[in-house]
């Protein structure tokens, strides 16, 4: 018995040890394996019908706890009129509005690209989601305009978190708000369920043939430059996947045009930030915008990468052609998205250590460029970002105080405040105002106004100090760009509204001002490997196919 136990345990770890050989061998393309045992997240077909990719939890989750670690946000401003159509699926149907991120004075119209649950998470009506989103921290990323290249090359929108709001049991799927307007008018594209009891798959199923979302974290790079990075949230061994890469087509790569090529406000209209997220290849017209969860935070290695691109087999789970299938009217057409890329770990990946791919060589060429002619613009040693005097700045100024010392040019001061239709207490016209009739109502902290929705431009007319509150300020409300008719205060009213705490009161940039909008801001796609890209997406090639390698 004593040796058959032996034999049976040496029998046990020989095919361990296999199985382990296997793995460090496993070529690359094979997809086919089980999320690692810590995984508590997974990428998987939609419980619903027809809805593309869902999330699914592995585990319980109960209320208030974090589902995913934060990601970034994108602002897409003043998508290009004329090249908007090349993305208009994306932007109806993924893409959000900067209400809900505090975007809005990014430009004159902005949404927001929020990767992750933002828009990899299906949604459902009638108050049935189970996470809610926290708005986004917003910073430079160590990368300022006055010393460092990478200013406006990435996103200052980060660690924009979902919380579970309604417990999950481990097999259900993940829901957000998909408020009913969104859905009315998207009715024949998403047939809500009765019942929610059916929403969740099997999960030895799920753990076979889910893909992990949460092997990643973001982070500050040590990289110079590069802003935040992705980084291993736990080891990941060699030949896994370390992130599963949904991506979105972008049928031409002129919708990253910004409006006008012409100057506004002294800034020079040019590519969006968020080509910098995208993946492209240099001969061809398409760009591809990845939208897993943390997968935008992965740096650029060169020789260091420890990852690499390559299409997930999975993506057959929802789509009935793969890519080498597919021509390039094919990926035009497409009404959602279904092509899959995995990041895979091409060595062993510590717990903690960054996470990078190689960009490819277009883009390590264009970067090494950029460093050696980049110097500050003039005038950026008086910019500050809107957070910065927001930590700088506890009293704020009257109109007689700010001729003495003004803030710096590129900021307003923003009030909290719902306007409800109710302009108050109605005053004559006075001196100052001249024709407008004056409205005044006294600020009340109801739920929900400390969201960036909220926000809208104030003047600080006065200031007073009251012994239990502390100062409060009063301030005119102004109309900003975005706001529906509803909220907007009617032309010949002087909106005035007393009793405000500083903590109702926030800085934020002027439209065009951040550093995203920077004229000597960095812009770049991701190169997508060559191994990997179809020819027959190469359009930009047809007149030299030659020289291309064969797919
Ligand atoms: C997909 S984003 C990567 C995430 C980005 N670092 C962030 O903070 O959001 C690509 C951008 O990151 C920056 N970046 C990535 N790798 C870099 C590197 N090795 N050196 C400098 N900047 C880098 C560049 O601005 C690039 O356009």
């Amino acid at each position: 018995l004593v040796d058959d136990t032996n034999t049976q345990r040496d029998s046990v770890e020989s095919k361990q040890r296999v199985s382990e050989k296997k793995v460090d061998h496993a070529p690359v393309c094979d997809t086919k394996q089980p999320v690692p045992d810590e995984c508590g997240l997974v990428l998987a077909p939609s419980s619903l019908p027809n809805a593309g990719w869902g999330i699914f939890s592995l585990r319980d989750r109960i209320r208030g706890t974090p589902l995913l670690a934060g990601d970034v946000v994108i602002q897409l401003t003043d998508p290009n009129v004329t090249h908007a159509q090349n993305i208009h699926r994306m932007l109806h149907d993924y893409l959000w509005s900067a209400e809900e991120t505090g975007g809005f004075y990014e430009g004159r119209v902005v949404v927001s690209l929020l990767p992750g649950p933002g828009m990899l998470a299906n949604g459902l009506d009638g108050n049935r989601h189970n996470v809610i989103p926290f708005v986004p921290a917003v910073d430079e990323g160590g990368c300022t305009r006055l010393d460092s290249p990478g200013a406006g090359a990435f996103t200052h929108y980060h660690n924009y978190t979902f919380f579970v709001q309604k417990p999950i049991a481990a097999g259900n799927e993940v829901f957000i708000d998909y408020s009913a307007d969104w859905l009315k008018e998207r009715k024949q594209n998403f047939v809500q369920p009765e019942t929610t009891v059916d929403l969740r798959r099997d999960l030895d199923w799920l753990r076979d043939h889910g893909k992990c979302l949460d092997n990643l974290k973001g982070g500050r790079s040590p990289i110079p430059h590069a802003g935040r990075g992705a980084f291993a949230a736990r080891p990941l061994t060699k030949g896994s996947i370390v992130a599963p890469v949904p991506v979105l087509p972008i049928a031409k790569r002129e919708a990253m045009d910004m409006t006008s090529t012409k100057t506004y406000n002294n800034v020079i209209a040019k590519k969006q930030l968020l080509l910098n997220y995208c993946l492209g290849h240099p001969k061809s017209s398409l760009l591809f915008l990845p939208y897993g969860p943390m997968v935008n935070l992965v740096n650029h290695g060169g020789k260091k990468a420890n990852v690499k691109l390559q299409w997930s087999s999975s993506q057959l789970l929802i789509n009935s052609k793969n890519q080498s299938e597919m021509t390039l009217e094919d990926v035009w057409a497409m009404e959602q998205s279904g092509l899959l890329l995995e990041l895979i770990a091409i060595r062993d990946i510590a717990s903690d250590e960054e996470v990078l791919m190689d960009y490819g060589d277009a883009w390590a060429e264009a970067w090494a460029e950029h460093l050696l002619s980049w110097k500050p613009l003039p005038g950026s040693e008086t910019y500050a970002p809107s957070y910065v005097q927001d930590d700088a700045i506890k009293s704020l100024r009257l109109d007689s105080e700010l001729k003495l010392h003004p803030y710096p040019n590129n900021v307003l001061t923003s009030c909290l405040y719902r306007y409800t239709g109710n302009v108050g207490k109605l005053e004559a016209p006075t001196a100052t105002s001249k024709t407008d009739v004056v409205a005044t109502v006294q600020w009340n902290m109801t739920k929900g106004l400390f969201q960036p929705i909220n926000l809208r431009p104030c003047r600080v007319l006065e200031r007073r100090h009251d012994k239990r509150k502390g100062t409060l300020f009063t301030v005119q409300i102004h109309n900003r760009f975005g706001l529906p008719e509803s909220q907007r205060i009617p032309k010949g009213i002087v909106h005035v509204v007393t009793d405000l705490p500083r903590r109702a009161i926030r800085f934020s940039d002027k439209i065009f001002t951040t550093d995203q909008h920077l004229e000597n801001a960095f812009r770049h796609e991701i190169g997508i490997p060559e191994e990997i890209f179809p020819l027959k997406w190469m359009d930009f090639a047809k007149e030299d196919k030659s020289v291309l390698p064969e797919f």
